[in-house]
């Protein structure tokens, strides 16, 4: 491939407003198509949604029923978000097309794999496929809940990312909740010689939704950043120049970067 492929998950913090079930940000899928607009055709992009107030919600509500019943609640969600995003930028000409997550990564003989040839040929055909967190049920019957992040984890083993942009309702990383604390200060980097104290900072988070919030989210990202060497950018998608900037490989001001590169 020779254009950078870029990563890019637009939060259900984005997306969606996570705190009232069922519920469409519509001025952050504007926001997200203006910025697909400006970069689709420079570099080549693949789109994640998480799961917002739809999945994350079916979870809460269905997580102590049988796992087939939580399993069929969830995707209902998943889909339903998915399929309203991608018509959304379908309507705005942005080159889409949704993929479920749940038919193209799955579990056999005891490990996760993932079928990729649909991933690869859109890609490289210049369009943008929309996988999405999703609720998977493993080979005994039970459910594994994956956050796009993960997702992001096996599909970069086959489509290397030049970097991962992930879009959320604030700047980066704070030293606490900006939603909850009074002086909370942007981290503007996260590599080997602070990991361990955000983490640890952002522990409180992990019970906040079903995929283990920000906490999950550094914990998933830095360990791919390690892996791959891809720098991996938090920023609020609702700034447009930010975003496009970070698509285009150019660190914004307002954002957290998280770069692992000394002990690949
Ligand atoms: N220390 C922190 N720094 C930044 N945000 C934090 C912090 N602690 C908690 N948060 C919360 O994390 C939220 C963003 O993380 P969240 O896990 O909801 O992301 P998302 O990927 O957008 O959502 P989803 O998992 O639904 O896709 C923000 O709305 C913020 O209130
Ligand atoms: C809750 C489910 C099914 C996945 C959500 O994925 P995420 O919002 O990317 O963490």
């Amino acid at each position: 491939m020779n254009r950078d492929v870029v990563f890019l998950k637009a939060g259900g913090s984005f997306i969606t407003f996570k705190d009232k079930p069922v519920s469409v940000n519509y001025e952050a899928l504007k926001a997200l198509a203006e910025a697909l607009r400006a970069t689709h055709k420079e570099v080549s992009i693949v789109l994640g949604n998480g799961g917002g107030s739809f999945a994350h919600h079916a979870v809460l509500k269905h997580g102590l029923e049988n796992p087939v019943k939580l399993m069929v609640k969830c995707q209902q969600a998943t889909r339903l978000l998915n399929r309203l995003i991608v018509d959304y930028l379908l309507l705005n000409d942005i080159p889409v097309t949704s993929l479920q997550t749940s038919a193209v990564i799955g579990y056999g003989k005891g490990s996760l794999r993932a079928f990729t040839p649909p991933l690869v040929n859109l890609v490289g055909n210049g369009v943008i496929p929309v996988l999405h967190g999703e609720c998977i049920l493993t080979e005994n019957g039970s459910v594994e809940i994956f956050s796009t992040e993960k997702v992001f984890e096996v599909v970069a083993n086959i489509l290397k990312p030049s970097r991962i942009l992930l879009l959320t309702d604030v700047e980066g990383v704070y030293t606490c909740d900006p939603k909850k604390c009074s002086t909370p200060e942007l981290i503007k980097r996260i590599d080997s010689s602070n990991l361990n104290a955000v983490l640890e900072s952002l522990k409180s988070d992990v019970s906040r939704d079903a995929t283990g919030g920000m906490y999950s989210k550094i914990m998933s990202m830095s360990e791919l950043s390690r892996k791959t060497g891809a720098k991996v950018i938090v920023t609020s998608g609702f700034n447009h120049e930010n975003v496009v900037n970070a698509i285009r490989g150019v660190t914004p001001e307002r954002s957290t970067v998280i770069e692992m590169l000394e002990e690949r």
